[in-house]
Parts: C-alpha cells; structure tokens; sequence
C-alpha cells in the first residue's frame, strides 16, 4: 500500500517532469491562465445574483466586490464579455496543456531510448527487451495520461476554490458548510485516489506481461507454428488479459461509485443549503444563486476527485519510465562513448604499432571469469581466428575487440596507445553478429542505416560485390529499393551476407565476424572469405570451421570459460 504522500509526492515528480522537459516558464503560464479561468469562473457566479435581480424587475444593481451601481445593459454587457474571456482562456489552456503533455512524454521517451543507447553494454544485456518497449511505448502513453490529467486537475481545483470563494462571500455560514461538506468528501477521496494507485500498479504489471509475452511469441512465431505450440502462449495472454481486465473492472468500480454517490450527495447538499438559506433570511436572488453555485460546487469537486483517480491511476507508468531513465542513467558509458556524441579527434598512432593490442586482459561476467589474462595483437591486414567449444568465451572476446565490453584487467591498446575513446574506435570498426539483424525499409536502408556517412551507389554495389551478394540483389525486382520485412525473402546465408555488406559500407579499418557465415556452404564462405582477405584489413572472426581456420593467420584458441 503506498504510503501517506504518495498522491501528493506523485504530483510534484509529474510536476518536476513537466518542467524539465518544457522550462519553468511554459509551467508558469499555463498555472497563470488556469488561475485567470478560476477568476472569470468566480466573475460569472458572482454576476448571478444581480443578474437575478435585474430578471426580477430591478432597474439597477450593484455589482459585487466593486459595489457600483449598473442598469440592465451594462450587465449584460459584463456578463458577455466574463463569458467570452472564460471561453478563450479555457481554449488557450487546452492548447498549452496539450503542448506540455506531449512535450513532456516525448522528452521522457527520447531519455529513455538515448539511456538504453548510452548505457554500459554488460547493463543492456541484462535488460529484457519488452519491459524496454513497453516502458517506451504503453507506459509513456499512460504517463502522458497522467501529465493531461494533472494540468485538467490544475483548472479544476482552481475552479473549485474559486466557487468556493463565491459561496461564502454570497452566504459565509452557508458557503461555510458547503466547505465543510467538500472537506468530508475529500476525507473519503483520499481514500478511493491511493486505492486507485494500487490498481494502477497491476495494470503496469499486467502491461508488462502482455508486453513481454506477445515481443517473445512474435521472435518465435516460425517455431511455434513449426512446434504447434500456440497454445502455450495463448494461455499466457489469457493470464495477462484477465488480470488486466479484474483491476479495471475494480477502478471503473470504484470511480463509478464514488461518482454516482457523490452526484446523488450533491442534489440532496444544494437542497438542504436552499432550504437553510431561507431558514436564515436570505433573499430569492441569493437563494437561487447559492443554488447554482452549489451544484457547480459539487459538479466541479467531483470532476476533481474523478481527475485525481485518473491520475492515480496512471501514474505509475511514469514510475516505470523514470525507473528506466535513472537506471540507464546510473549505468552510463563514459560520457565520450556514448552513442551519438561526435569523437573525440585519436591521438597520434604510435609508429609501427598494432592496430589493436590486447595485453593480459581478464573479463568476467557477475565476478566469474568467462577470459583471464588473454593477450592478442591483431596488425592491420591479419586474420585472426577465435575458436572454442560453445561457452568458451569467443562472442565475449569479439565484445572486447568491438570495444562493448571493458576488461576488468588488462589493457586494450589501439595504434598503440591505451583505448580510452571508445566512439572513436568503434567508428572503425565492421561487425556482423551471429543472427541476422534486418530492419523493415528497403535493401538500400539497411545497408546504409549504420554507416554514419552519406554512401554512393558505387560503395554500396562494391560492398555487395565483396559480400558475394550483389547477383542477389541485382535479381530483386526493385534492385537496391526492394523492401525487406521481419519474414524476408531472402535465404538465410543471402541474409548474412546483406549483413556483411552492411558492416564493410562502413569502410571499416577491423571487421569483426562472429559465425557470421555459419548459413553459407563451404564453397560460397571461400569465395566471400577471399573477397574480405584481397579488400585489405583486418579480420577477427569466431568460429566453428577447420578451412576458416586454416585461412587465419592467427588463432586465438579459447579452451574453456576460465582458460584463454
Ligand atoms: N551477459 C552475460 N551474463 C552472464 N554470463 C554471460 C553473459 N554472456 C555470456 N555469458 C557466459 O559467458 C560464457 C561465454 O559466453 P560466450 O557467448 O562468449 O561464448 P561463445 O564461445 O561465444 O559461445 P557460443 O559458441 O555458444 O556462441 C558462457 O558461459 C555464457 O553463459
């Protein structure tokens, strides 16, 4: 159960999220103009009892707080022109709460994308990749439910005190109790918001299960079908569905009571405020105006209250994506790594030295070590084969070369000098991992995606040419603009070989394969092997081929996870 503050310290961390991602001013202005309709809304009421008045024969009246005298026309007049700056204040505020709302989720969702692209790599591997779509995509969209229902939550307790205001100065011992009646039916409120947060909670826990169960079916959908095991996962949407649905059931439940109690509440209050009003001498225009003042007292408390539940609701899927943001933000790469940073310039190579020197590194993954004082020197046209049995440590060796990994002892150098750009570096290097990673676009997309350069036409057909796949290509009926999807038409070793195009578009000065022509017969990974070999280079690559390895001309031989 959340703990007293939690709807109030919920609404300042939603506050503090506004205003990082749109200024303190954009804040301030809507506050403004939400305080500015709270006192039109005030005017209008407070015009309702001379305007009675005037409907009951009187010549002139006097308007309150100001006290001058007005005939008919002039409060006509002053009745249209409150009407008319209430309506254009509640449309501006429309408009900027809007702005802030989705200014504010597309910052958070920008944050959290950019904190997941520049946190440490051994932190990403660990992360489930739903629980990151979800926080991204269906959590950010409640979250900007929230932020909506904050700034609705901010005109309408303004409103709320504004009329309260009119009441007391209209009547104070009847606007007094109407007050006390709103104290109570917050007392009862508060009650309903924190069991609302509760229940906001689960659907947060059921969206990540739904989440995680349709990312995981959609990567297995071959094997399922092939398996004829859907049933396994309809199960566990079921699970997912009806846990959902039994917490929205229980919200709608409570909002929807609460409501119809209070709407049933509020015609018995302005009754007995009525009738107390004229118990105590009030006038019929006072009376009537007390009347209206009233149900929109208790119309605008109630919208109030149904707005925090909402609220309460929702926001923790904000919890969910500022968990997100700190997490990743905890775990950064050095700030010159960080994807998307311009490089820093390298410093001078050393002459004559390696393109890439690993000296006695030691890596381990949760304090077990998987490499321990491995060394290796990779100079700029060699071949160097990374071979051992499954487990060995080769795609955690290829994560240190690649520059994703640090060691946690031992140096890596680069031209000889201690690597400590890694941007730097790994805008030098190629890597084709061991499943093919397509993006929906065309051929022409996917090769250029990750070449952080504008490519011609001729780099890409040479690439191809080089990866032994531009026939491939050149039969696709829209050549280099033919679209691929999740369920491409290409064959697997087709698709590796688009992705090894991909890695050499980058030009890069080390190409680091990991089984990356596992899908290719022997003949086919020959012939692309040469092509790589006459490109120039280096080359590091892991695998499980004995005439791979022959070609190498330095052999890294993992025996075991602890023994390099
Ligand atoms: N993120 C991780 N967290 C914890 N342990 C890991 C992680 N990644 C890999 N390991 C472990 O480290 C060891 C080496 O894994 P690695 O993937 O480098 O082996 P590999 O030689 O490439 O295997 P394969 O040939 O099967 O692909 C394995 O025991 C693996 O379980």
């Amino acid at each position: 159960m959340e703990d007293r503050g939690a709807v109030i310290s919920r609404l300042k961390d939603h506050l503090r999220a506004i205003t990082d991602a749109c200024g303190r001013w954009a804040v301030l202005r809507l506050q403004a103009l939400q305080l500015l309709s709270a006192v039109l809304e005030a005017a209008m009421l407070g015009l309702l009892v001379p305007f009675v008045e005037i409907l009951a024969g009187a010549d002139d009246v006097g308007l309150p707080l100001v006290g001058t005298e007005v005939d008919a026309p002039a409060l006509y007049t002053a009745v249209a022109v409150v009407v008319l700056l209430r309506a254009a204040t509640g449309w501006l505020i429309a408009i900027l709460a809007s702005d802030l709302r989705v200014r504010t989720t597309d910052a958070l969702r920008l944050q959290a994308l950019q904190g997941i692209l520049d946190a440490k790599w051994s932190y990403v591997v660990r992360q489930r990749r739903s629980d990151v779509v979800q926080a991204t995509t269906t959590e950010i969209e409640r979250a900007e439910g929230a932020v909506a229902m904050l700034a609705e939550s901010g005109v309408q307790a303004a409103i709320l005190l504004a009329t309260a205001a009119v009441a007391v100065a209209i009547s104070p011992v009847v606007g007094g109790l109407a007050v006390l009646s709103l104290v109570l039916v917050a007392a009862v409120g508060r009650i309903s918001v924190r069991r609302s947060i509760t229940l906001g909670v689960e659907w947060s826990e059921r969206n990540a299960l739904f989440g995680a169960t349709v990312t995981d079916s959609l990567a297995s959908l071959r094997l399922i079908r092939a398996h004829d095991a859907a049933a396994e996962w309809t199960g566990l949407l079921r699970t997912s569905a009806a846990k959902g649905r039994a917490a929205q059931h229980r919200f709608v439940e409570i909002t929807a009571g609460l409501s119809a109690v209070l709407s049933a509440l509020s015609v018995a209050a302005a009754v007995v405020l009525v009738v107390i009003g004229r118990e105590i001498g009030l006038g019929i225009a006072e009376v009537i105006a007390l009347a209206v003042v009233a149900t929109r007292l208790s119309g605008s408390a109630r919208s109030l209250l149904e707005t925090l539940q909402h609220f309460a609701h929702y926001s923790p899927a904000l919890d969910e994506v500022q968990r997100l943001v700190a997490e990743t933000a905890a775990h950064r790469e050095s700030e010159a790594a960080a994807v998307g940073r311009t490089p820093e310039p390298p410093g001078q190579p050393v002459a004559g030295a390696p393109v890439l020197e690993l000296r006695g590194i030691t890596v381990a993954y949760d304090e077990t070590p998987v490499l321990s004082d491995l060394w290796l020197t990779v100079g700029s046209s060699d071949l160097v084969a990374v071979t051992g049995p499954s487990g060995a440590g080769k795609s955690t060796l290829l994560d240190v070369v690649l520059g994703l990994l640090e060691p946690a002892a031992g140096v890596v150098l680069v031209d000889g000098r201690p690597r400590s750009e890694l941007a730097g570096w790994r805008a030098r290097v190629g890597y084709v991992p061991q499943e093919t990673i397509l993006i929906p676009g065309s051929v022409r997309t996917n090769l250029t995606w990750s070449a952080n350069r504008p490519t011609t036409d001729e780099e890409l057909w040479s690439a191809l040419e080089t990866a032994c796949v531009a026939d491939v290509v050149r039969r696709l009926p829209d050549g280099l603009e033919t679209p691929l999807g999740d369920f491409t038409r290409l064959s697997g070793g087709e698709q590796q070989r688009l992705c090894l195009a991909r890695a050499l578009v980058r030009a890069p000065a080390v190409l680091v394969l990991d089984e990356a022509t596992s899908a290719l017969d022997a003949a086919t990974e020959a012939q692309v092997v040469d092509r790589l070999v006459a490109r120039g280079g280096a080359i590091v690559l892991a695998t499980h081929r004995p005439a791979l390895v022959e070609r190498a001309n330095i052999e890294v031989a993992l025996e075991n996870a602890t023994k390099a």
